[in-house]
């Protein structure tokens, strides 16, 4: 069986972070989707992060990658997509976290606020870490809008 791709995207901010991401990626065998951007010409976050999450939430990609200048934006708008669990990402503990206990499958990262090494590490870990269920399988299954009161 062959593994899913990750599709990535950011925007003009993300742009030098992306690049890292995707080609250490690439390096360790991974399939790509890439949304973009590829210059650092002004561009609007929301066109990749919901390019990105879409794959995701289809069924297309595994998992996501998304960068803009902190991460918070493209996380607010892949989180609008109902399939998608997307995490800002600082560091390692944070990945495995957010994989282990909220099965999340959109890595966000904030190429203004943080460094190449401390991202790399993060994703690693992030797409190294299964979902451990149990009682967080109840807990995102309240996160759905049946659930909101
Ligand atoms: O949406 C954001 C804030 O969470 C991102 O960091 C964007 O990349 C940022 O707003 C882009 O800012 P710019 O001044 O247009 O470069």
């Amino acid at each position: 069986m062959t593994a899913l791709p990750i599709a990535i995207g950011g925007d003009h901010a993300g742009l030098p972070l992306k690049s890292v991401l995707q080609q250490a990626l690439a390096e360790a065998g991974h399939g790509l989707i890439d949304f973009g951007t590829h210059s650092t010409e002004s561009v609007d976050y929301p066109d990749f992060a919901h390019a990105v999450a879409a794959e995701v939430e289809a069924g297309r990609a595994r998992f996501g990658v998304l960068v803009c200048g902190t991460g918070i934006g493209v996380q607010i708008a892949a989180n609008r997509h109902p399939g998608i669990r997307a995490a800002v990402l600082h560091g390692a503990t944070e990945a495995r976290l957010t994989r282990a206990h909220n099965d999340a499958n959109v890595a966000c990262f904030g190429a203004r606020l943080i460094g190449p090494e401390v991202a790399l590490d993060a994703l690693r870990v992030f797409l190294a870490t299964e979902f451990e269920g149990g009682r967080h399988a109840r807990r995102l299954d309240k996160l759905s809008p049946s659930h909101q009161g």
